[in-house]
């Protein structure tokens, strides 16, 4: 069932991608590529439902055998962003169905045709009508409804950290199992022995992926004196040559922000920052399109005390703070409650091992901006959440572990 999904999806990329652009606004072909990611989710948790592997293990009396076994958690219950809606939902939904759990998704209401859509393909696929279910309306009552109803036994939850901890108090009391993935403040370090050309590259993809609206993105950049300006000249020449616009239309990289209050923040985060010494080094305004588009940003000289060294910009911002040693670099990466990704581009191994080590995050891309893939576990240490989305621990959090003891079998 879930390999006919998968089929289904990848099948109508075309109107699933047109339907993302027209209500999330990203380009064309970065809306193509989340479908056929979200695909993957659906086709890596077909494959893993046939590992959903037990133990036996050996008991310390003659008599007896131990077993776990793994027992799907019962009703589950996600609430998915506007920012990825495809691809959000998949990860969520591909392991709960793989694993034998119902789900009852409340997607953003600002994306919930691309959720709608991936119901109407469900059931196309063969999915039973109730075992997916697709809830549109009020945040706060269905999210009320999914913490406190025991029969929920599972939230899995991708947005924003003010919502996450709500979500988690609310689920006190019937003391759910949550998988949370919150907000992130992502670093990306350049070092000196960094080859620059493919820094700049992954600088690119990793910020301005989805106009800078991924939990993901690299929201302050460090760069080692030593290579500060080759870095930032090439930088801004690329974001330079970016296009922005209707995300129907060819050739278009950057869309629209998702709302007025996302264009504010960023207007937000360049004001504090030139209040505080910062210089534009492109961008810097609202977009000559007016509405919601924002021009693609570089700020230099970017000290700790400006917000966007504490706060998720969540839009097309690249803040660049230059920095001397190793160490000042990962005190700075790690200072913030956050941990959800780091990036850096080194080519010292002692060093990779060393940094790779050190950063408080969930994940770390060494030499690249991109790590997203089914393939591996997505998640976060500190306050950007819990759990691991994808890969074979993606089902872990939809399982339960149930220990049966076997005695008297010598009888
Ligand atoms: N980790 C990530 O990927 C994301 C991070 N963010 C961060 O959050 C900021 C704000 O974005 P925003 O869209 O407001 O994020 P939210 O966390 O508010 O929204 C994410 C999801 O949670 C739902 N939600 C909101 N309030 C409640 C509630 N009280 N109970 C249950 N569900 C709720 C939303 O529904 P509804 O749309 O109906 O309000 C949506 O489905 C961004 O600027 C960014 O920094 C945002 C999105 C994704
Ligand atoms: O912003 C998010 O929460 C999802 C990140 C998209 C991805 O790379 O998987």
């Amino acid at each position: 069932m879930l390999r006919r999904l998968n089929d289904l999806m990848l099948a109508n990329v075309d109107d699933l991608a047109l339907i993302m652009t027209t209500e999330q606004g990203k380009p064309m072909a970065e809306s193509r590529g989340e479908i056929a990611y979200a695909a993957s989710f659906i086709e890596w948790f077909a494959e893993e439902a046939r590992r959903v592997y037990g133990d036996t293990i050996p008991a310390p009396q003659a008599d007896r055998r131990i077993l776990a076994l793994k027992q799907p958690v019962g009703v589950t219950a996600a609430i998915t962003p506007w920012n990825f809606p495809a691809a959000m939902l998949t990860r969520k939904a591909g392991p709960a169905l793989a694993a034998g759990c119902a789900m009852v998704v409340k997607p953003a209401t600002q994306t919930p045709f691309s959720a709608l859509a991936f119901a109407e393909l469900a059931e196309r696929a063969g999915v039973p009508k109730g075992l997916l279910s697709v809830l549109t309306g009020s945040a706060s009552k269905i999210g009320g409804e999914m913490t406190r109803n025991p029969v929920v036994r599972k939230l899995t939850f991708t947005g924003s950290t003010e919502v996450g901890r709500t979500l988690m108090k609310q689920s006190a009391d019937t003391i759910k199992k949550l998988s949370l993935e919150l907000g992130g403040n992502a670093p990306f370090i350049v070092f000196d022995d960094a080859d620059v050309d493919a820094a700049v590259e992954g600088a690119m993809v990793s910020k301005y992926r989805n106009t800078g609206q991924t939990c993901v993105c690299a929201n302050r950049i460090y760069v080692q004196r030593g290579v500060l300006d080759d870095f930032t000249r090439k930088l801004v020449a690329k974001v330079e040559a970016m296009k922005v616009g209707d995300g129907t239309a060819p050739g278009v990289t950057q869309g629209p922000l998702i709302d007025a209050k996302a264009v504010e923040k960023i207007e937000e985060h360049v004001a504090d920052a030139v209040a505080k010494g910062g210089k534009v080094l492109t961008g810097g305004k609202r977009h000559a399109l007016g509405g919601l588009f924002y021009e693609p940003t570089v700020i230099g000289g970017a000290t700790a005390g400006m917000l966007f060294a504490r706060e998720e910009t969540f839009g097309p911002l690249a803040p660049i703070f230059a920095f001397d040693t190793e160490e000042e670099a990962i005190a700075a990466a790690n200072d913030t409650e956050f941990g959800l990704a780091s990036y850096f581009y080194a080519r010292d191994i002692g060093r990779i091992m060393r940094v790779a080590e050190a950063l408080e995050s969930g994940i770390v891309g060494v030499n690249t901006g991109l790590v997203s893939t089914a393939e591996a576990p997505f998640g976060g240490v500190k306050q950007s959440g819990l759990g691991r989305e994808g890969s074979k621990y993606g089902l872990d959090d939809f399982l339960e572990v149930k220990y049966v003891c076997l005695a008297g079998i010598d009888k």
